[in-house]
């Protein structure tokens, strides 16, 4: 098997090393190509992990034509709202019987799509050739070689083994799964959950109210998935309170990070520049969430506090007092 991983981010470079680890035969694409020549030179790719040393059978180029050349396995690893855009400009140098694997955890804010809906959208791949890879999967961790786990989902199940037997190192255990859409959506919910906590910690709340945050926020997580056709187990498993809990708690975590300027008092402008201009998916997902929580007419009161924080001017105090407000309920998923 030849995999070529499509983005040299934090997540597509560390899932590079990975592949390479795995004794899997990978090129990483980067698109600007300073960053390909430090990467196969130096390997290292300061600008995402600084301070870890890459294999040296990982190289990487900007040529989309030399990276996707004698490839089976595409994996996805850009931002969930440029997939669309970036695997349009690919597609003339993918080959006819190739495996897609979507590393992107969000839900596209013009379509409300998954990531695996776009990949078969433009591609016309069937949805068997398609995986979703999602798990506790925090980059810097994974690149440093710390043990963790992670659910590769596919209709396929002989593909989504190869694939497992593609990832699979002494420190990193995928799992295989049929339920993509179960994979997707937790992997979507958590990162705006995990703003909420950032919020929550910004403004100086504890471990009870980030508890409150993240059981509170699975059962909006499963509300939908299960809406949009999900299985529940899943939402227990890694892709779902896994990537959660793991989220939600990290200080590694982008969209927990963002959130915690937000709840420090911070504008959005001044939250972004603070990050870096890291991607934090949330802060556009949280959009195309709620939408789709709309669509099925599906109650998510912590997204729909996130967006407006976000996105229509609330305040967090206000935020905090209305949630607190809503009227009181059993505690139950549906
Ligand atoms: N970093 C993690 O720990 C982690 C773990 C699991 C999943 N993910 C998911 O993987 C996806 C990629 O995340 P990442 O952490 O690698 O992001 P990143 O910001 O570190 O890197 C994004 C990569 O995409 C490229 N890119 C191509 N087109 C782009 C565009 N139009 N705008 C911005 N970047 C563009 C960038 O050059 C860069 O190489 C996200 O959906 C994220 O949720 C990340
Ligand atoms: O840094 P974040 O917030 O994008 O989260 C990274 C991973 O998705 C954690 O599994």
């Amino acid at each position: 098997m030849r995999a070529v991983v499509m983005g040299a981010g934090s997540w597509g470079t560390a899932m590079a090393k990975v592949l390479v680890d795995a004794g899997t035969d990978t090129t990483l694409w980067a698109r600007r190509p300073e960053l390909a020549e430090r990467i196969t030179r130096d390997h290292t790719n300061a600008d995402y992990l600084p301070g870890i040393t890459l294999p040296d059978g990982l190289s990487a180029t900007s040529s989309v034509g030399e990276a996707m050349s004698g490839a089976d396995v595409v994996v996805c690893a850009v931002p969930s709202q440029s997939l669309r855009a970036n695997l349009t400009d690919w597609m003339p140098y993918v080959g006819t019987d190739t495996t897609f694997v979507s590393l992107a955890k969000g839900v596209e804010t013009s379509t409300l799509l998954r990531m695996t809906e776009v990949i078969s959208e433009v591609s016309g791949a069937p949805r068997e050739r398609i995986a979703a890879l999602s798990g506790p999967n925090l980059a810097r961790e994974i690149a440093e070689g710390q043990p963790a786990a992670t659910v590769i989902a596919c209709a396929d199940e002989d593909r989504a083994r190869d694939l497992q037997d593609a990832f699979k190192t002494r420190y990193f255990r995928p799992y295989t799964n049929t339920d993509v859409i179960g994979c997707e959506i937790g992997g979507a919910v958590k990162n705006v959950i995990a703003l909420a906590c950032g919020i929550a910690s910004g403004v100086g709340f504890g471990q009870n109210t980030l508890a409150t945050i993240i059981t509170r926020g699975l059962a909006e997580t499963i509300r939908l998935g299960v809406a949009v056709g999900a299985q529940i187990e899943t939402m227990a498993g890694l892709a779902g309170v896994g990537d959660l809990v793991a989220t939600c708690s990290s200080p590694l975590s982008r969209n927990r990070t963002f959130g915690a300027h937000l709840g420090e008092g911070a504008t959005m402008q001044e939250a972004q520049d603070a990050t870096h201009g890291q991607v934090a998916e949330g802060v556009k997902s949280c959009t195309s969430v709620r939408a789709l929580a709309d669509k099925y007419d599906v109650e998510m009161p912590l997204t729909d506090a996130v967006h407006q924080v976000c996105h229509s001017g609330l305040t967090v105090a206000d935020a905090v007092s209305s949630l607190l407000g809503r009227r009181a309920k059993p505690e139950i998923y549906d």
